[in-house]
């Protein structure tokens, strides 16, 4: 009976990463916000979502007739935190059988990219991060009974004008400290993987779920204390940096010898707006964050662009965010990008240059992806 169930496992495996090969290794999900008390007066939507989930209508100011787009799947403002993380549990569950996987969020300053990411609170407004850890350490708690032994360690940075922030620096020795974070830099392993030399790795319990969800929490915790924010005219908390969050995972199993590694990437990218509408263009030191996070969203673009035209040249390097996502953009990886979207009029203009942008993403075909899988035995 071992033996069946080591080999339906293996067969559940197999299928599931076949079913996302069919389905195209880079995707994207648009997700429309709803309206919020500061949005203002008027409550009429630029965005429609259309019934079959995977397209929508967008009116822009500029144009009598509505742009229409389609994408893998379109959420409508109604889509509960729970709704989208079940779209994206596949993605998640691929990281636990040996893939690199990248899910990051890109859109304008208060378009729900924290929210989509993170969330909020510990019940139903959580996001995907802790939805993908409890996902993870529930799945290593069953796949014990099939003799897999997982280790999980997960690492928070963030991206802020060019420069790396380990966000869990301070929890270095398993408490937390006010130490003075040093500058990283992003290494390529001899096996040609993109690394964070010296970024704090804590270890995550994986033999009790609750126990694993309780350190998330307090590294979570320990992150947000540390990120820079700063406010601008359209969102007093906004982000100025791009946040990477990354669980590195380890499985061995005992009875076959098999050993997998599959790491998983969060990303939530800056605010995507133009130096003009955040008001930043006044003020030094927010033109120069403004003008870094465009420039590296900007190279995110390009490496979509060559990756979609099948370029001999790929340019990771040309900013830090893209090298740090190499492996999960390179064909070896699977990615996925949520599109967020204000609802409102005023933001239709800037919501439609993030369509533009997902359009081009979804033009892209990586190749097969790899899996890190090793039989010892
Ligand atoms: N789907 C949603 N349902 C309910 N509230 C939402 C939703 N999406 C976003 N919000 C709320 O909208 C506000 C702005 O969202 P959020 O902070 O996630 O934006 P953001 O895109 O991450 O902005 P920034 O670029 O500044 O980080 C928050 O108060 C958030 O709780």
């Amino acid at each position: 009976m071992e033996v069946q169930l080591l080999s339906g496992e293996a067969l559940r495996r197999q299928m599931h990463n076949r079913i996302q090969e069919l389905r195209g290794n880079i995707r994207v999900f648009v997700r429309t916000r709803p309206f919020l008390p500061n949005d203002g007066a008027s409550t009429a939507s630029a965005i429609d979502v259309l019934p079959d989930g995977e397209a929508l209508s967008i009116l822009d100011t500029r144009s009598p007739t509505p742009y229409e787009f389609k994408f893998d799947k379109v959420f409508p403002p109604s889509s509960g935190q729970d709704t989208v993380f079940q779209e994206v549990a596949d993605f998640v569950q691929s990281a636990l059988d040996g893939y690199h996987v990248c899910l990051f969020s890109y859109g304008q300053t208060g378009s729900g990219k924290t929210h989509t990411m993170q969330g909020s609170g510990n019940g139903a407004m959580r996001g995907i991060i802790p939805r993908a850890v409890e996902q993870i350490l529930q799945q290593a708690q069953v796949m014990q009974s099939q003799k897999w032994n997982f280790t999980v360690s997960a690492s928070f940075l963030e991206i802020y004008n060019e420069d790396l922030k380990d966000l869990l620096v301070s929890m270095k020795g398993g408490k937390e400290t006010s130490t003075n974070p040093p500058k990283l830099s992003i290494k390529r392993s001899r096996e040609g993987k993109s690394f964070v030399d010296g970024l704090s790795e804590v270890m995550i319990d994986t033999r009790e779920p609750a126990t694993g969800m309780h350190q998330l929490e307090a590294l979570m915790g320990v992150a947000a204390r540390s990120r820079s924010v700063a406010s601008t005219k359209m969102n007093s908390q906004s982000s100025r940096s791009h946040s990477v969050f990354m669980l590195n995972l380890h499985g061995y199993n005992e009875e076959t010898g098999a050993e997998v590694s599959g790491a998983l990437n969060l990303c939530d990218l800056a605010g995507s707006e133009r130096l003009d509408r955040s008001g930043a263009s006044s003020d030094a030191k927010r033109l120069r964050e403004t003008q870094a996070i465009n420039k590296s969203l900007s190279c995110l673009g390009d490496v979509f662009n060559a990756l979609a035209t099948g370029a001999s040249h790929v340019p990771y390097r040309n900013s830090k965010l893209t090298y740090l996502l190499q492996d999960c953009l390179s064909g070896d990886g699977k990615a996925l990008m949520f599109v967020n979207l204000s609802p409102t009029t005023a933001s239709s203009n800037e919501s439609l240059c993030s369509l533009r942008f997902a359009q081009r993403v979804n033009q892209v075909e990586l190749g097969k992806p790899t899996k890190h899988i090793q039989y010892n035995r």
